[in-house]
């Protein structure tokens, strides 16, 4: 069953258009990483999901109706961000007390153990917090309140590597016990994958992949050596990335079409076979150009 699903959605600001006729559908309890370069639109993407902001154009149906000023969609939803606006007259604790009648489903057991974990202060205000502090607050709010539709977006904005790393682990353990449709925005790919099930690549705007980490893991190979040897292997296959390596040699990441006995031939012709990782991948793909930064400097 499909949790989210867009169709044909575009979201103009004045005459810009950030999103462009994006469509997609997100499956119920799967964990799905939204990814794409600053700008690309996933903010955006995530408000309309949340109901926080309506189309230009396009449908988008969250549980089954239209997810702006709908009930249903915010009883069921929780939205995490770190423009979060939580009250700065309450201590943390009041706001986890008050948490507790908005969500059904919270753990105040999960939230406490999670508040004592990250040390955090009971008589702090939201507002007096630091940027870490602030999204370790929030996510402990985002795991406990158990939402069916769980979004966050760029959660571990200021956390230390140690936070986040806990937080993933938490999250995974989390969702594991209780699965919910959990989508996640994060610059940090290599940090989450192996936490995400599907990834939605989204660039200017538009869905430019939807598909699985396991399909995502096995799309591109990376090939190393003689530039003429690796352009007759080419042929006229799609380059994601292309950079020089010493004087005639070249590094091509492509699609992986090659057969075995093809990948055999390539090595003895001194060909170089990697693997590319996920996050790599992702930043060729949503590369404005084949090049790197490298090439700014030709
Ligand atoms: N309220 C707004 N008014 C005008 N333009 C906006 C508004 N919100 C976002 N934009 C523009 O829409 C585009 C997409 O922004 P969005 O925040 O969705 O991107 P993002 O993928 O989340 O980026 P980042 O990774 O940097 O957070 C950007 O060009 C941004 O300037």
């Amino acid at each position: 069953m499909n949790i989210v699903e867009f169709q044909n959605v575009t979201k103009k600001y004045g005459p810009k258009t950030t999103i462009n006729n994006l469509s997609f559908a997100i499956e119920e309890n799967k964990i799905t990483g939204i990814i794409g370069r600053n700008g690309a639109g996933k903010t955006t993407t995530l408000k309309m999901v949340a109901g926080h902001i309506k189309q230009t154009s396009g449908d988008i149906v969250v549980f089954g109706e239209n997810p702006f000023n709908s009930l249903l969609v915010s009883a069921n939803m929780i939205f995490v961000h770190d423009q979060m606006n939580l009250p700065t007259s309450l201590r943390l604790t009041d706001i986890l007390k008050s948490a507790e009648m908005f969500y059904v489903n919270w753990d105040s057991e999960l939230a406490g153990r999670l508040f004592r974990y990250f040390s955090l202060d009971p008589k702090q205000t939201h507002d007096k917090l630091s940027k870490g502090m602030k999204s370790t607050f929030n996510m402990i709010v985002g795991l406990a309140s158990r939402c069916p539709l769980t979004i966050f977006d760029e959660p571990t904005t200021g956390m230390d590597a140690a936070v986040r790393s806990d937080f993933y682990r938490a999250l995974l353990k989390d969702y594991l016990a209780h699965p919910r449709t959990i989508l996640i925005s994060s610059h940090h790919l290599n940090e989450i994958e192996e936490l995400l099930e599907d990834i939605l690549l989204i660039k200017e705007g538009q869905n430019h992949l939807h598909l699985s980490l396991l399909e995502l893991k096995e799309m591109a190979i990376g090939l190393s050596g003689n530039k003429e040897v690796l352009q007759e292997w080419m042929g006229d296959r799609e380059v994601y990335y292309r950079t020089r390596v010493g004087l005639d040699d070249v590094y091509v990441v492509t699609k992986n079409t090659f057969t075995k006995e093809d990948l055999a031939k390539m090595t003895d012709t001194g060909v170089a076979i990697s693997a590319v990782s996920p996050n790599d991948l992702c930043v060729y793909l949503t590369s404005p150009s084949t090049g790197g930064i490298d090439d700014v400097f030709k």
